[in-house]
């Protein structure tokens, strides 16, 4: 019994014990979990936050990526926030992480990109900041220091320009920090220059470029018009390197952002860069400028800096197995007055769904390619001719991100070498450059030669275009020689190496004002060389000696080709291309950088790469100073602004004259005389009007076709010089004639200045010494009052050196081999039409016998029967001349 009491008892103690502990056990949980009531009230909270972050950020910005399903697309406007993760108060209740971003700051992670829970971060955010705006509407820059591939699944974008390759190096970082600084110039307060501590200036020498967006020297060209004086202004352009991007911006999206997301710092970058980052961050917000930047602050280089937050941004810092999200700028997450931050552990997003970012990348570069493209306009300066070329020619070719991208042609960089594949937009890429210099560069300053097979290459009419025809390649490449030579002879005489200092010599030297001191820079463009080369390799001497002489002679190549390499002795030392430090990659053409360099690797339509280290390059992700990936215009998509641009320029004083770069006119008289059948029309009978003594054109004959052949002839010069560039004088001294000069006056009009003289207009015209052509019908018939045989001798002599020629048309040869013979001896070119053989014998030497027509030319003695042009139906006949009028009866008729 006893026994069993005493196990009653132990078995009540027991009972007892275990009841305590259940109490303490039950006390303690009381004390260590919240009241059922506030557990619920805990997740109400939870859900009414995820209602409000559905509201704060829908579609992309939002949502649960990690689903895999495809999120509704955000409404359009700016990603004021975005989600960053899961907060979770309880194990079963969380909401959407949500921080504010544009319009209120940025972000910053303490760990850097190399842990993969802040690089799967950065996806997710960069994605869904992607993927709810319009293609092109937020720009991305990235910096991956460590090279750590975190921005790899974005490659896409990298090639349709959106968003370049990341910068991996100090380089590349300060080059994204100038580009951020010009978008706040441009759009924000005026950022002030950043400093070290010690008051020292950043180093920015390893920056890639000067700023494009500061404006070039202004132009010293006293004959550049005020900006009153309009007929030059282009309304509704803007001039790229001042004003564009601004005005660009503003026409375009004022909404715009630009993004630099920062996974890791390049080991090389110094405190002063960190400060560029502190003043970008606090300035951006205002001007659509937000940074993401994980490693923030980067303790290994803040040396000698606090390592203070970003300004305005919300902190994120990483613990085991989860995330704390500091307060947001300006606001508090907290309840309470003194606790800081989100008062929740969040659960960062992890990385999306592969598939989901490829297609997501995929639709924005074809977006982007069609929103990103620079109009015309954009590459066309605000104000016409307002450039001076004597230092070099210099345009806008198009766009890198926000920097308009500019090329020269210089003393240094005189030349460029375009490539690209069959369609890959080089004509296009031509058309906008050749735009946007004649509309910088006067006639006086520039002048233009566009050798392409088909003539139409560049759709260009400017005023300073002297010949677009392929056939004309030989012609052109001899004149040009022969212009080098002409300038190497005044370099010598002026003692100058450069092409500047001779120009500088020749306006300001005491030949300052005359014919020889207008020495435009001359373009010379080839349009596919390569064939041209191959069909015709005895053009390679003149294309060598030009690129050499450049320097000091002002003469620039422009040669664009699908092969640029199809001849390899043009690249190899001392080739052709050797000197030749501009090169430009469209698609297909990364054979005119170097091998090793890969930066015009899968190019999309309308980008090009300009190198302007001769090529010299590496791989595709580097960013490099002296390389550029640049968005061209399609002149195809803009005509409007082009033919505009055209009238403008054709209809713009001042009209240049002819100038010692222009090809010399040639009168075309006819068809050459032949039997022999062949499968292209031979070339016309032509006269050329050189600046030699006696380059001028006697039309002798008393055929009713005679005066008509000089008003086709005479039409002939017109054609070849660009309007407005030409001066005409016409005077008849025969009644008979009136209506050819009326006929032919009315046609030039159209095109050029002209004048009608009556004979004592003709005399005083003898004297002239600016450039003109001086047509006379009947000049048989004029006297010696009329014409001074000392005065027109003078004329015959000097005239053409002036561009002075007499167009003529005689109606027999009685003047010219009786009272007039030794000054008309000094006429190179007789045009005899019918002559009897006699006079032609006087006129050409004896033994000539020829019915029809002859062109005589005294200079080289050749004779060339030809089939006159006409301008009219042969019915028109003109009563016979008297072979033996005397002069004062013929001026009484
Ligand atoms: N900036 C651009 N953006 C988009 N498309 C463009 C751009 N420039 C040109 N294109 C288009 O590319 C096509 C080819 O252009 P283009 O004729 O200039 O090429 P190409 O290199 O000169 O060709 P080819 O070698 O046959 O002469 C045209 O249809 C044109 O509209």
């Amino acid at each position: 019994m006893a026994d069993d009491e005493t196990d009653v008892s132990r078995a009540a103690a027991l009972h007892r014990q275990a009841a305590a502990v259940l109490a303490a056990a039950d006390a303690g949980l009381h004390a260590l979990t919240p009241a059922p009531a506030d557990l619920r009230a805990q997740r109400g909270l939870a859900e009414r936050l995820a209602s409000a972050a559905a509201m704060l950020v829908p579609g992309w910005l939002g949502a649960n990526l990690a689903t895999g399903q495809v999120p509704p697309d955000s409404p359009p406007g700016r990603p004021a926030f975005v989600r960053v993760g899961t907060a979770r108060p309880l194990p079963e209740a969380g909401f959407p992480a949500v921080v504010p971003l544009a319009g209120t700051g940025h972000l910053t992670v303490d760990a850097d990109g190399r842990d993969p829970r802040t690089a799967a971060l950065l996806r997710a955010v960069l994605l869904r900041l992607l993927a709810s705006t319009e293609p092109g509407a937020l720009l991305v820059r990235a910096v991956d220091g460590a090279d750590a591939a975190v921005f790899a699944p974005f490659a896409a974008l990298a090639e349709a320009g959106l968003m370049p390759p990341p910068a991996t190096d100090p380089v590349g970082l300060r080059a994204i920090l100038a580009e951020a600084e010009q978008w706040l110039r441009l759009r924000g307060p005026r950022l002030p220059e950043p400093r070290t501590p010690a008051g020292r200036k950043p180093d920015t020498s390893t920056e890639p470029d000067p700023d494009p967006a500061a404006p070039l020297p202004q132009s010293t060209d006293p004959r550049k018009l005020p900006q009153s004086a309009d007929p030059r202004k282009l309304p509704q352009s803007t001039d790229s390197r001042k004003h564009e991007p601004r005005k660009r911006e503003q026409r375009r999206d004022d909404n715009r952002l630009l993004l630099i997301v920062v996974s890791s710092f390049p080991a090389g970058a110094e405190p002063v860069d960190l400060l560029r980052f502190r003043e970008l961050a606090a300035r951006g917000p205002e001007a659509g400028l937000h940074l993401l930047v994980a490693g923030w602050p980067p303790p290994a280089l803040a040396t000698g800096l606090p390592a203070q937050p970003l300004p305005l941004s919300t902190p994120i810092t990483l613990r085991e197995a989860y995330a704390i999200v500091g307060d947001p700028p300006g606001a508090s997450f907290a309840a309470q007055p003194n606790d800081v931050g989100l008062n929740s552990p969040v659960l960062l997003d992890g990385d999306p769904p592969a598939e989901m970012l490829a297609a997501v990348c995929r639709r924005l570069a074809s977006g982007f390619l069609a929103f990103e493209r620079p109009s015309l306009r954009e590459v066309l300066p605000a104000e016409l001719w307002a450039e001076d070329g004597t230092d070099g020619l210099v345009t806008v070719v198009g766009r890198d991100g926000e920097r308009t991208v500019t090329v020269q042609l210089t003393d240094l960089a005189p030349h460029w070498l375009i490539g690209g594949r069959k369609g890959a937009g080089k004509s296009a890429f031509l058309t906008a450059a050749l735009a946007g210099l004649t509309a910088r560069y006067s006639p006086d300053e520039m002048t233009l030669f566009v050798i392409t097979e088909s003539g139409d290459g560049t759709g260009n009419n400017a005023p300073h275009l002297r010949s677009v025809d392929g056939g004309d390649a030989e012609r052109i490449l001899h004149h040009l020689t022969g212009e080098l030579d002409r300038r190497t002879a005044l370099a010598a005489r002026h003692g100058t190496t450069r092409f500047t200092d001779l120009r500088t010599a020749l306006r300001t030297g005491p030949q300052a004002g005359a014919r020889e001191s207008t020495t435009p820079r001359i373009v010379c463009v080839i349009d596919e060389f390569v064939p041209l080369l191959e069909a015709r390799p005895e053009l390679l001497a003149p294309l060598i000696a030009i690129s050499r002489g450049a320097r000091s002679c002002g003469i620039h190549l422009v040669l664009t080709s699908r092969s640029p390499r199809a001849i390899p002795a043009l690249h190899e030392r001392d080739g052709l291309f050797a000197q030749w430090t501009v090169r430009i990659a469209l698609p297909g053409g990364g054979d005119v950088l170097e091998p090793t360099n890969e930066s015009a690797q899968s190019l999309p339509a309308g980008t090009a790469v300009v190198n302007t280290a001769g090529g010299l390059g590496g791989p595709r992700n580097a960013t490099r100073g002296h390389e550029r990936l640049v968005r061209f215009p399609n002149p195809d998509a803009d005509h409007r602004a082009l033919s505009e641009l055209h009238s403008r320029l054709n209809a713009t004083p001042p009209r240049p004259r002819g100038t010692p770069a222009e090809l010399p006119a040639e009168v075309l008289l006819g068809r050459p005389v032949s039997t022999r059948a062949t499968a292209t029309p031979p070339p016309p009978v032509a006269f050329p009007l050189d600046a030699a003594p006696g380059r001028h054109l006697a039309i002798i004959g008393a055929a009713p076709e005679a005066p008509d052949l000089l008003h086709a002839a005479t039409r002939s010069v017109s054609a070849h010089h660009a309007p407005g560039t030409a001066r005409f004088l016409v005077c008849t001294l025969v009644p008979d004639a009136d209506r050819h000069a009326a006929a032919l006056t009315a046609a030039l009009t159209r095109r050029h200045e002209v004048e009608h003289l009556d004979p004592a207009g003709l005399t005083k015209a003898l004297e002239l010494e600016e450039p003109a052509y001086l047509v006379v019908f009947g000049l048989d018939a004029g006297d010696r009052v009329t014409l001074p045989p000392d005065r027109l001798t003078r004329l015959l002599r000097t005239g053409p050196a002036n561009g002075v020629h007499l167009l003529s048309w005689w109606r027999g040869a009685h003047r010219l081999t009786g009272d007039l013979s030794t000054t008309a001896a000094e006429i190179a070119g007789l045009a005899l039409l019918d002559l009897p053989a006699d006079e032609v014998g006087q006129l050409i030497g004896g033994g000539a016998e020829h019915a029809g027509a002859l062109l005589h030319d005294r200079r080289s003695g050749i004779s060339t029967p030809f089939i006159p042009f006409r301008t009219e139906p042969k019915q028109h006949i003109l009563p016979a001349p008297r072979s033996t009028a005397r002069p004062a009866e013929a001026r009484e008729t």
